[in-house]
């Protein structure tokens, strides 16, 4: 059977990435992209943007909704300190499993969690299945449709605290216009926008950056 771009992607990863070097796996995988095959993995222009949320915010613990092929999991957790915990949480299992082999090349299964499964199933078991009080950070890279909703079921879970950063991609292209319009207007956020491109294009994209309030 024709391999997956995720497949290609991967053996892509294999040949040119260096394994234990996070950035040799990020840097393979952006040349794949441009030069290869597009694939909805954040890129290196708003890479860079989340890379400085990231080491503004030192967070210990990290909850990514939408793992892909591990891209944006090995951006951020290759700038975690060895004692933070990053969990991702992928949807699909063929996504599941590249993005497995991609963090281990980079050498950070230590501080990655990767579960297969729906948000909505999962963030309410995050405190009693994962020991997690509430989460300093935030990556939303999901389905569209499932930001908003997840935000609230986030807030209902008590999963966020004074503080916590939610960063949002895509909220141009393909757009979040409900989740935009929640964290933009509702008093329990202050947010801001980044402006950039989806990757690997010219077309404008950009993250929404939105700190908790309580
Ligand atoms: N744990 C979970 N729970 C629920 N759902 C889950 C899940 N885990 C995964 N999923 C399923 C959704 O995963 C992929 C979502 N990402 C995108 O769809 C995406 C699309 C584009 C894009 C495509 C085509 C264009 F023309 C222009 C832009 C660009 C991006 O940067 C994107 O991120
Ligand atoms: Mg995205």
């Amino acid at each position: 059977t024709r391999s997956t771009r995720p497949q290609r992607l991967l053996n892509a990863v294999r040949k040119h990435a260096t394994r234990g070097d996070p950035q040799s796996v990020i840097s393979a995988i952006d040349h794949f992209c441009r030069h290869s095959e597009w694939a909805m993995n954040i890129g290196d222009e708003k890479g860079s943007i989340l890379d400085s949320v990231v080491s503004e915010l030192n967070p210990e613990k990290v909850l990514e909704l939408g793992t892909y092929c591990g891209y944006s999991t090995v951006r951020i957790a290759r700038l975690l300190p060895p004692g933070a915990r990053l969990i991702t949480l992928e949807f699909n299992a063929d996504y599941a499993a590249i993005a497995r082999q991609v963090i281990a090349l980079a050498g950070l299964e230590d501080r990655v969690q990767l579960v297969e499964g729906a948000s909505e199933d999962w963030i309410p078991r995050m405190k009693e299945h994962f020991g997690i009080e509430t989460f300093d950070f935030v990556f939303l890279d999901h389905w569209k449709d499932r930001y908003l909703p997840d935000t609230k079921l986030m807030e209902d879970c008590g999963l966020l605290r004074k503080g916590t950063v939610l960063l949002a991609d895509n909220v141009i292209c393909p757009g979040v216009p409900d989740y935009l319009q929640y964290v933009r207007n509702s008093l329990s956020y202050k947010s801001c926008y980044f402006k950039s491109h989806l990757e690997y294009t010219k077309a404008e994209d950009g993250l929404e950056k939105s700190v908790f309030l309580g």
